[in-house]
């Protein structure tokens, strides 16, 4: 059992993760920048803001974000924030974050750097001992116990994945020493989350919504074979699962962006509206890699020039339809 794990970022993954590990370890110090979640989760044992209904374990804490995070006694700490935040954070939190082991949840592409989150945690704190966690988790999900499947993305250190098999022992883990390659498919997954909202918006039938399918994942596999030194990503949790889970069901936020956009609900001023769309911010990004390898992704493509505003949704697919491979 881990003694303390900290956990940066009182939202839903950040609260979740710390539910579910808090079964593996001694204390599971949150860290929320609202005094009010720090509150209700240190006087109710509650999340009010993001989980009203699910008591926490008493052996989560939490604690006001600052630069100055007092995790001496946490041997390793979960970065559970938006991508856009990450650099900052790690930036600002160096010395803390100094020889422990670090776990980034975050599924987001930094633009114009194309950094995945692993990548700039070791940039901005040199720390060697790294792990990335994704595959088809839900928070709330996860929060409330059910079963899930994640893939840890850590190199071939026998001790670190170890200890990576305790702390998340409640998850169905397979293993990849490949970071990037597991952070991609959860970036890249979000992208065709997005674009298969699009596609619904437009098309309604199964077939129509199982035939986008089949050419995101074609469009996904394509560009993973060309980047990923693990040949055996495609079947792990971050890849298909994760895929699978974000552009099939509407709790996606992903997914539901997609549909709202292509049914003209919301403008592009979704950004501002606080909700976390990682793949909005991520597309840009993916373009460009894909632009970088030489590799022709028309999904990725459509799904940016119409959050863009360069088009709209049934041109675009109507287009799609007519270059199919
Ligand atoms: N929600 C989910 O089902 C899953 C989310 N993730 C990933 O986890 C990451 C975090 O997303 P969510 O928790 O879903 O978003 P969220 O919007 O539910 O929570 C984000 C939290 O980060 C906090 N935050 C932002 N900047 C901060 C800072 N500088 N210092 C401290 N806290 C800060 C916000 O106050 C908020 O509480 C994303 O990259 C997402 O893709 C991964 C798997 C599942
Ligand atoms: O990454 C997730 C599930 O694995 C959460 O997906 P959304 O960000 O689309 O809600």
């Amino acid at each position: 059992m881990i003694p303390a794990v900290g956990v940066i970022g009182a939202g839903s993954m950040g609260t979740a993760i710390a539910q579910s590990i808090s079964r593996r370890a001694g204390e599971v110090i949150v860290f929320g920048r609202r005094q009010e979640v720090v509150d209700s989760i240190n006087t109710d044992n509650y999340n009010k803001r993001y989980f009203p209904g699910l008591r926490l374990n008493p052996n989560i804490r939490a604690r006001l974000m600052s630069d100055r995070l007092d995790i001496a006694d946490c041997a390793a700490v979960i970065i559970a924030v938006p991508s856009s935040e990450v650099r900052a954070i790690v930036n600002a939190t160096h010395d803390e974050l100094t020889g422990k082991i670090l776990i980034t949840v975050a599924k987001g592409l930094e633009y114009p750097s194309l950094k995945t989150m692993s990548e700039i945690i070791r940039e901005e704190t040199g720390n060697p001992d790294l792990a990335c966690f994704s595959g088809p988790t839900f928070a709330d999900e996860i929060a409330y116990g059910h079963i899930a499947g994640a893939t840890i993305g850590v190199d071939d250190d026998p001790l670190l994945r170890t200890t990576m098999s305790d702390m998340f022992s409640e998850f169905i883990l397979d293993f990849s020493d490949d970071l990037r390659a597991v952070e991609l498919c959860g970036v890249l997954k979000n992208v065709y989350a997005i674009g298969t909202g699009m596609w619904d918006s437009v098309y309604g039938n199964h077939n129509e919504h199982y035939t986008f399918l089949n050419m995101c994942y074609k469009e996904m596999c394509t560009f993973l074979k060309a980047i990923s030194l693990d040949e055996d990503i495609f079947t792990k949790f971050c890849c298909f699962g994760d895929f699978s889970l974000t552009a099939n069901v509407d709790k996606s936020r992903n997914r539901t962006l997609g549909l709202m956009v292509g049914k003209k609900i919301v403008k592009t001023p979704y950004l501002e509206s606080g909700v976390t769309f990682e793949g909005s911010r991520s597309v840009k990004g993916i373009v460009e890699l894909a632009k970088n390898h030489n590799i022709g992704m028309p999904i990725a493509r459509f799904v940016y020039d119409v959050l863009s505003g360069n088009n709209n949704v049934r041109e675009s697919v109507d287009t799609l339809i007519r270059k199919a491979p």
